[in-house]
């Protein structure tokens, strides 16, 4: 990503959707890229960016259950579970057959207010019918390197049916969700950690988090990269520098941790709000003369 999603002068819009089956009003772009492509979808507020982040989620399950008979999600921390609140109540979707997981958690009590897993129980996954035993939670009271240990385990433990593995072994998630940091830290790997480089490992061990609390385990780099699909979810004026740096600065290799999701074979989407993305040169240029808009 970063700089060589965006060639001086050749991101165009190539489509304005009205909706596009995600709710809202959402613009739609792509990245001409060599080596992957993005999606920046731009909605009118955190509400409607929310709703449309909620009809994917609701998209993406449904095709995964027809396709295989369950879906697999995978939450980050933070102001992502307020956003997945319109899912609680919605008809038609089949909860029994989610299994959700954390591409990040803290080495905490789950009933620690760190804790994401109560953040996402709270606000969320305690109010939709998801199978207890479907939600993949952080071993609690372990020393950090056993919870990342075990966590693991409890992946590699699932139905091969559920959470199959490609062509190099590494286990196959239909969607990821990633908030970011407004250093560009994703999940919990940080700008220059060492832990951006560990390729053997499905889930790592943090010690040394900025961001408190300091323990914490996390996804590998790998692993995220093997996702079907990862959703960016980015919403108000908070995030605009970090997603304009991350979209359209190149950065020195790990300065930026979310310049390293480039999914392999899966598709990647950001999902910003008019705030978000305040800054981006591509939205200026979709409302110039020169990029008209699409009808
Ligand atoms: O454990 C964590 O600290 C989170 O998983 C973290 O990676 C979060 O997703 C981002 O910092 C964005 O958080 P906000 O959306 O709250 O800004």
């Amino acid at each position: 990503m970063g700089a060589h999603l965006m060639p001086s002068g050749e991101v165009a819009p190539i489509s304005t959707s009205r909706g596009a089956g995600l709710g809202g009003t959402p613009h739609l772009f792509a990245y001409p890229n060599k080596d992957s492509e993005a999606e920046v979808i731009q909605f009118g507020s955190a509400d409607t960016g929310a709703q449309g982040l909620c009809a994917h989620v609701a998209e993406l399950a449904d095709k995964a259950i027809k396709e295989k008979g369950s879906f697999t999600l995978v939450l980050s921390g933070g102001s992502l579970f307020k956003a997945l609140t319109p899912l609680v109540g919605q008809q038609g979707v089949d909860f029994s057959k989610w299994h959700v997981l954390f591409v990040d958690e803290r080495n905490v009590p789950h009933s620690s207010a760190d804790s994401n897993y109560k953040g996402a129980y709270d606000t969320f996954l305690g109010k939709v019918p998801i199978p207890k035993e479907q939600i993949y939670a952080i071993a609690e009271g372990l020393p950090v390197e056993a919870a990342a240990t075990e966590y693991a385990g409890q992946m590699l433990r699932m139905d091969p049916i559920v959470l199959p593995r490609n062509a190099s072994g590494l286990p196959v998630l239909d969607l990821i969700l990633l908030g970011i940091g407004p250093d560009g830290h994703v999940a919990s790997l940080f700008p220059n950690h060492k832990e951006l480089a560990v390729k053997d490992s499905w889930v790592l061990s943090v010690n040394n988090s900025p961001k408190p609390p300091p323990e914490r385990i996390t996804m590998s780099l790998p692993v995220i990269n093997a996702a079907k699909a990862i959703d960016v979810v980015a919403f108000g004026a908070g995030k605009a520098e970090v997603v304009q740096r991350i979209l359209e600065v190149q950065s020195l290799p790990g300065a930026l941790p979310a310049q390293l999701v480039r999914p392999e074979e899966g598709k990647l989407r950001w999902l910003l709000d008019a705030e978000s993305s305040s800054r981006l040169s591509i939205m200026q240029w979709q409302d110039s003369k020169a990029f008209p808009r699409s009808s």
